[in-house]
């Protein structure tokens, strides 16, 4: 195991003359959980598929456990996209056995216990599942699988309020505790309990990487506070 789980140099991702990764420096260790943090834009999406090999860097550097993106890191990653990618037929005990077939570290009993403890039948077909809960069985398979590294992009977005707390604890207990969580949200203050860091990104860029406690520490504020100061429109 490298010392380091993500590390990133000079990374930049373009698409075309539109820079959505610009030059990224970044060390990122084990066992964290990290916000990924930004506007609409500032390039979440694009890092975390970076990170999935989903798409190739531009230029620079970035290494998954002393690995470039490839079979070794894939190995490794538990990735939640953006939107969901399982066909309407589908059963919860279906996309159990899914998971199953394709994931060595999949863990079944504890994906029929979340899928249990968040209401979830394994008769329940997706095409009768409301967004929340597509959400929720989705997040509960990914959470279940025993990963080095677990990529959620925008996890939480379609669940209720009410939900959210109830769903994280879920979710971060049962997780592999070794594991790091690198996880894009607009829904800060609902999420800011369980980080230990958070990333700021702005237009490509890395304003800030600080741990939650040195941010309440040195700044006296929340998360979502120093957030809405340093994105805050017309700045
Ligand atoms: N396939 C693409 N082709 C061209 N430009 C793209 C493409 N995908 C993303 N972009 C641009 O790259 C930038 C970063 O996009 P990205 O989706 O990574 O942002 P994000 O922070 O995830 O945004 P959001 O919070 O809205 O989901 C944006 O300016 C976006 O318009």
């Amino acid at each position: 195991m490298n010392q380091e789980l993500i590390t990133a140099r000079g990374l930049t991702k373009s698409y075309g003359t539109k820079t959505a990764i610009d030059h990224i420096d970044l060390s990122v260790g084990h066992g964290r959980i990290i916000g990924l943090l930004g506007p609409n834009g500032s390039g979440k999406t694009t890092f975390i598929k970076l990170l999935c090999g989903l798409l190739h860097p531009t230029s620079g550097e970035l290494k998954i456990d002393g690995h470039s993106p490839g079979v070794e890191s894939k190995a490794i990653i538990s990735y939640l996209p953006d939107r969901m990618y399982f066909a309407d037929w589908m059963r919860t005990s279906d996309l159990a056995a899914f998971f199953a077939d394709f994931y060595a570290d999949f863990d079944r009993t504890k994906a029929l216990e979340m899928f249990k403890s968040l209401g979830i039948g394994q008769n329940d077909r997706i095409k009768t599942m409301s967004k929340g809960t597509k959400e929720k069985a989705q997040l509960a398979l990914i959470m279940s699988r025993k990963a080095q590294l677990y990529l959620l992009d925008e996890p939480i977005g379609g669940v209720d309020p009410a939900a959210r707390d109830f769903i994280l604890n879920t979710i971060l207990t049962n997780y592999n505790e070794n594991g790091t969580v690198l996880l894009s949200t607009h829904l800060i203050s609902d999420i800011e309990r369980v980080l230990d860091e958070v990333i700021f990104l702005q237009n490509g860029k890395v304003v800030r990487h600080d741990t939650v406690d040195n941010i309440r520490e040195q700044e006296g504020k929340s998360v979502d506070q120093l957030f809405r100061e340093i994105f805050t429109y017309g700045h």
